[in-house]
């Protein structure tokens, strides 16, 4: 059994690597958002929540590029204070800002309007074939979740692809389906 901890720098560690090889981490991407179309869960999504990536996780713009391409709507989390997040719409006017870790965040104006997806696609460091997951650490997708259940995948590369080493939590919320290349 390792530590939360313990996985997180394994992890990031592993992802750097894949980063370091562009070609390879692109080929794993590309095959992976050829399995989330298949899928019957995006297939009847309207409203999708993505993140926006940063360089070491699955880049997320082709999946973004997808979503719109099939005529569904894009939102992206911001975080708010107690490690809550809310989702609101990635359109060609939106306005972005690097949030405190150092990934894009919507800035919200006046006509910004919360949405909730009904697909959630769930970002992660880790994650294991029964849909258990490692994230950043910060407990934001277990919190909004756990208020909000909706169907949820998530899309692993190949360093993300790990067994359950770890004691999960009983926050911990299981995912519905991990995509793998
Ligand atoms: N691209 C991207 N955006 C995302 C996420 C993500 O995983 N990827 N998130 C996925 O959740 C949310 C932000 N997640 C965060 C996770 C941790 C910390 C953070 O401050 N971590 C502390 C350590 C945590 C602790 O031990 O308490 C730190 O880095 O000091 C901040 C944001 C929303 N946006
Ligand atoms: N539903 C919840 N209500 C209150 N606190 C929660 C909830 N879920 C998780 N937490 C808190 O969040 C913290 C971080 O959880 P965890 O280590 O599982 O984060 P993570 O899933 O890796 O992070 P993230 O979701 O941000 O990627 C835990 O210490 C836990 O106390």
């Amino acid at each position: 059994m390792r530590t939360k901890k313990q996985i997180r720098q394994q992890q990031i560690a592993a992802l750097q690597t894949l980063a370091q090889t562009p070609a390879l981490k692109h080929a794993q991407e590309a095959q992976l958002l050829e399995l989330l179309m298949a899928t019957e869960v995006f297939q009847k999504a309207t409203i999708i929540g993505v993140t926006l990536s940063q360089p070491i996780e699955m880049a997320t713009q082709p999946i973004i590029d997808a979503i719109r391409l099939a005529g569904k709507e894009v939102v992206v989390p911001k975080t708010l204070p107690e490690r809550q997040m809310a989702f609101y719409p990635l359109t060609a006017t939106t306005e972005l800002t690097t949030g405190s870790y150092g990934a894009l965040e919507p800035v919200v104006t006046a006509g910004s309007q919360v949405l909730i997806p009904d697909l959630m696609i769930v970002p992660g460091l880790a994650f294991s074939p029964e849909g258990w997951r490692v994230g950043f650490g910060g407990g934001y997708y277990d919190r909004y979740l756990a208020k909000y259940p909706m169907p949820t995948v998530a899309l692993a590369l190949k360093p993300q692809q790990r067994s359950a080493d770890w004691a999960i939590d009983e926050f911990d919320i299981q995912l519905d389906q991990v995509l793998q290349v």
